[in-house]
């Protein structure tokens, strides 16, 4: 195994690690203390399990990429895989995984995710979440915006895809309900809550069981409400599906769990409603907040950075000549806005530990021999802030990406390998569009003093930054 700490008998390095964490102030300080101390690839034991961590590109590449069938599956939380049953794709391994992981990427395909069609309903979310804004610069001359402007339009986009359904005025409660139960289920998730049995948190912290119970009880069942109303629909007959057409991917797994219902023994089993629950609890969960952080963080940045938004509004007028919108096509013409999307993506690393896989064969790599049965990955944020890739990594320098082009490349916030983000496409056509967009259309500032705090919860395994900032919005008067 790659070096590390030295372990002691049953915890491993686990009293060094809560030490650190402690003493840097974070998850991420620490996996980069550790590779500053052993390099690139090292291993820490929690108790008796090796972890082996990994902070450079070209490691990763060999390791995910190249031996990627060996590790395709999760090491799953097992209090997240009792929840589960080892559906949805998130906590899920195997056929199950496979399955599921397939059925979405194609039925986003149909529902024409990374074409025109979802750019379409992106513009449309935007226009009318703007349209509000204008309202308000037309009364005061500015507006100022939220946190919750971020949250509302990324999460009416994931809605409409997933259910058909935008959240408008009178729905936008129903929205920060669900949204408040993903955020404090992910508060309270820590390292410890990834690793320890079940029957432990059972009998030894029931609480603490409770809470993560009851949160995914709560947010699976509201969730999964538009989609048991739709097939009660479908039973009485007030419904029907148009498989050419899917409305949205409710649509498309009920069709599809009609179809392999059809074939009796031989249909696939995996298609039942609470597995589409658990799917649609998954895409929520991966795909609203880690977007809505990220458009967030990054207003967060260029407006301490006035002079990015001033390159960015110059590249984006002379292409567009102030006259339209940006589109998904301008991107080969976007060289500036590309590179701050992706600083602004190195920035947010929105996981402060990436989920481990197991692999299933031994990995050899660099002369180290990984027995099957490891947990593995690569550490997105400890390998964002790797100064040996990217050189002064805690300045935000969006031309670092244009300096070196092949930065872009070792970049991988959407992870890498088999397991990698799902909805990748939908993400970077979102951070394109709304960002591009209202840098064209707004002259953006903040809106008193701005958090600095961008981890407020450091210990947790997803990165939350401090959400209390706001900004203001003018129009830009067109010429
Ligand atoms: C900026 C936005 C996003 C970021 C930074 C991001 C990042 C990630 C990362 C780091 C992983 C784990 C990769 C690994 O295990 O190595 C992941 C997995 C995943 N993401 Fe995203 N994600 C984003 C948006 C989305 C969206 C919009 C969706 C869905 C609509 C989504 C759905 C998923 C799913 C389902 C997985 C699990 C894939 C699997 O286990 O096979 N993500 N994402």
């Amino acid at each position: 195994l790659p070096p590390g700490p030295t372990p002691l008998p049953l915890i491993g390095n686990i009293h060094q690690l809560i030490y650190l964490i402690w003493k840097l102030n974070g998850i991420v300080p620490t996996l980069d203390f550790y590779r500053k101390k052993y390099g690139n690839a090292y291993t820490i034991w929690l108790g008796p399990m090796p972890t082996v961590n990994i902070t450079d590109y070209e490691m990763a590449h060999e390791i995910f990429v190249k031996n990627g069938k060996k590790c395709q599956d999760r090491q799953l939380a097992p209090v997240l895989e009792h929840i589960s049953g080892g559906h949805g794709i998130l906590a899920a391994n195997g056929e199950n995984w496979a399955e599921m992981r397939r059925f979405t990427l194609l039925s986003f395909r149909k529902m024409g995710v990374g074409s025109g069609l979802m750019e379409k309903k992106i513009m449309a979310e935007l226009d009318g979440r703007c349209s509000e804004l204008d309202a308000e610069i037309d009364k005061n001359g500015k507006v100022t915006v939220p946190v919750d402007f971020f949250d509302l339009t990324v999460g009416s986009v994931i809605n409409s895809l997933l259910v058909g359904k935008r959240f408008d005025e009178n729905s936008k409660d129903e929205f920060l309900k669900i949204k408040k139960m993903f955020d404090d289920s992910s508060e309270t998730f820590n390292l410890f809550d990834l690793n320890v049995p079940v029957w432990f948190l059972k009998w030894v912290l029931p609480w603490r069981f409770r809470i993560t119970w009851d949160a995914r009880q709560n947010i699976l069942s509201h969730v999964g409400k538009e989609a048991v109303e739709r097939f009660q629909k479908l039973k009485d007959g007030t419904y029907d599906l148009d498989s050419e057409e899917p409305k949205d991917l409710v649509d498309c797994f009920l069709a599809k769990m009609r179809s392999e219902n059809e074939k009796g023994q031989d249909g696939h089993p995996g298609y039942n409603m609470d597995a589409l629950k658990l799917v649609l609890h998954d895409l929520w969960l991966a795909g609203q907040g880690t977007t809505a952080t990220s458009l967030y963080v990054g207003f967060l940045k260029l407006v301490t950075h006035p002079s990015v938004i001033l390159k960015i509004q110059k590249e984006l007028l002379k292409i567009t000549q102030g006259s339209r919108d940006l589109t998904l096509q301008d991107r080969p013409n976007t060289p500036y806005l590309n590179a701050t999307i992706a600083e602004i993506q190195r920035f947010t690393s929105v996981l402060n530990v990436n989920f481990w896989r197991i692999n299933d064969e031994l990995i050899s790599f660099r002369g180290f021999q990984v027995p099957a049965g490891t947990m593995m990955t690569a550490q997105i944020g400890a390998l964002h802030v790797n100064e040996q890739l990217f050189e002064n990594p805690d300045e935000f320098d969006p031309e670092r990406f244009l300096r070196n082009e092949k930065l872009l490349q070792q970049l991988i916030p959407f992870g890498i390998g088999k397991r990698s983000c799902v909805g990748e496409q939908l993400a970077r056509s979102e951070l394109y569009l709304v960002l591009g967009n209202l840098l064209l259309r707004y002259d953006i500032r903040a809106h008193g003093a701005l958090p600095t705090n961008m981890d407020v919860f450091p210990y947790s395994s997803a990165k939350l930054p401090d959400t209390s900032g706001k900004f203001e919005f003018r129009k830009i008067q067109k010429t």
